[in-house]
């Protein structure tokens, strides 16, 4: 399940949208644009180049989620080769331009939701009065010209500070999602600055709005369908529901906050005093350079004589989403400990895996995975499928952009299908892993108690730079030294490192300081 904290000390202001986030009123918008447009489609006369396949569920979250009316209209029949005109705000209803028939996919909701029932989603309170209570002040920011009398028939008008809706777009001229101009007029209005803000959303078009104004953290919402539409939109983080929000005083910082290990080794040093040093390091784009293709990833020489060199005289372990032997083949240094397939592979320095069954029920899925995966992306130039003992990658660094999201939903929907799998996300790679409470952060424990170096005078240091090795570096916060290395790739995520350094290259200088200090150099 992944959670995420809105920290009152930097977040002043929570902007919502409502439709699919407060309220439950994306399905009664859904229905009423598939009856717009399948009624609109059958009775067209069919042209050269046109499309009138029935709307679909991708064609919502594509063309028109989170958009103002008129402008779903153009988008999604622009998609099906259909050019109407913009038309204006008098246009009769159902008249063939984007305002005529957005009136009429209008009167559809408003039929749908005159019968609607239940519309406020049960975890909105909880949220917002907490907010409230932390003194973060509100807005709820929808596209919708029907914002007002949805909030008033949820009962949910008195629940926020400001509220910024179609209509007021409209009279402010403001463009609508995924330009930010609602998001930033609902902040000015709360007298907050777009970093200081949070968004939370769950349209792809209302993610992208709130990336592109700077906002400081962006929170999805998939209340049911997969987290990595949202996450390529560019949201921070993906929640299946908003009681996976939380509201304290947080640790986790951005990547630009996070100070240059390099620049404050002297505090490194000081935290090091007397304490025993175990060396726990990630291998792709963090020992080695990312590069297009995995299997030519190689370890570079200076990085493999520092370790040679540290080595000799404190314990270090590799933790890779590699599988185990793909990744021992790659360092190739005697004396190293290692855990392959994100944790789920461990060994010591002899040849012999550490027995750690954890993700053995899983194998039979992850098989029957392998092999649905391999055949629907085979046609996919560029996507690659890497089966690992314990793990199941797929590969888009190399596929066309206009397939990205289908490689990634093929990989949720399948994923979605093996009760015993879960995703995660890493660079430019989706994965299936076993769904069980284990993970880099957890092996990363196990892996000290098993190496006999678990009291108060260890100190871990561990050193990632993917999403995956976050779980490792919240796990010694506390008692250890986290290392980020920095990415164009992560943009400016959050992270719970405490130190950082800009490639794989200045992690290995950081590390012939560690190597010089334990005298070795
Ligand atoms: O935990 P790590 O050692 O960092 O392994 C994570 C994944 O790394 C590899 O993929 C990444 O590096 C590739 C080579 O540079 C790059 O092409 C890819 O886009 C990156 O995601 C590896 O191939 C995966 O199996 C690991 O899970």
């Amino acid at each position: 399940m992944v959670t995420t904290n809105i920290d009152p000390c930097r977040h002043r202001a929570v902007l919502f949208d409502m439709d699919g986030v407060i309220t439950d009123t994306a399905s009664v918008h859904a229905a009423a644009w598939k009856r717009l447009f399948d009624r609109y489609l059958a009775d067209r006369p069919r042209m050269p180049g046109e499309d009138h396949r029935p709307f679909s569920a991708a064609d919502y979250t594509r063309y028109v989620e989170g958009k103002p009316r008129v402008d779903g209209v153009l988008d999604f029949l622009g998609s099906r080769g259909i050019a109407l005109p913009h038309g204006s705000a008098d246009d009769d209803i159902g008249l063939e331009t984007g305002h005529g028939l957005g009136k009429l996919k209008d009167r559809y909701f408003r039929d749908a939701l005159a019968s609607a029932s239940t519309l406020l989603f049960g975890d909105a309170v909880p949220l917002i009065d907490s907010l409230r209570r932390h003194g973060i002040r509100t807005a709820v920011t929808s596209a919708s010209h029907n914002c007002a009398r949805v909030l008033e028939q949820a009962g949910a008008a008195q629940l926020f500070d400001v509220r910024v809706d179609g209509v007021l777009a409209d009279e402010l001229g403001l463009p609508g999602k995924p330009e930010p101009a609602v998001f930033l007029e609902a902040a000015r209005r709360l007298d907050t600055q777009a970093s200081a803000s949070v968004v939370v959303e769950d349209a792809q078009a209302g993610v992208q709005a709130a990336r592109i104004g700077g906002f400081g953290l962006v929170i999805g919402v998939a209340r049911t369908g997969p987290p990595s539409r949202l996450l390529e939109a560019g949201a921070d983080v993906v929640v299946s529901a908003l009681s996976d929000v939380s509201v304290s005083e947080s640790i986790e910082r951005r990547l630009s906050e996070v100070p240059d290990g390099l620049d404050r080794w002297n505090d490194i040093v000081d935290r090091l005093q007397g304490r025993r040093i175990v060396l726990l390091l990630d291998f792709d784009g963090t020992l080695a350079p990312i590069r297009n293709d995995p299997t030519k990833v190689a370890m570079p020489l200076k990085a493999r004589q520092v370790l040679q060199q540290l080595v000799r005289t404190c314990p270090v372990a590799i933790l890779s989403g590699r599988d185990l032997q793909d990744v021992r083949l790659r360092v190739r240094i005697d004396g190293l400990w290692y855990a392959g397939s994100h944790g789920f592979e461990l060994a010591g320095p002899g040849d012999e895996p550490i027995t750690q069954e954890a993700g053995d029920s899983a194998l039979p899925d992850l098989d029957d995975a392998e092999r649905l995966l391999s055949s629907e992306l085979e046609p996919v130039p560029g996507a690659r499928v890497d089966r690992k003992r314990f793990a199941l990658a797929v590969h888009y660094r190399n596929v066309r952009p206009d397939d990205v999201d289908h490689v990634i939903s093929t990989v949720d929907r399948i994923g979605d299908s093996f009760p015993a799998l879960r995703t995660t996300h890493g660079r430019r790679v989706v994965e299936l892993l076993p769904d069980i409470d284990w993970n880099k952060g957890r092996a990363l424990r196990w892996l000290l108690d098993r190496m006999g170096f678990s009291g108060a005078d260890v100190v871990p240091v561990f050193a990632g730079d993917d999403y995956t090795d976050e779980d490792a570096l919240r796990e010694i916060h506390d008692d250890g030294i986290g290392i980020v290395v920095r990415s164009v790739e992560h943009g400016d995520r959050l992270t719970w490192a405490h130190y950082s350094v800009d490639n794989p290259r200045a992690l290995s200088a950081l590390l012939a300081r560690f190597a010089s200090l334990l005298g070795t150099a």
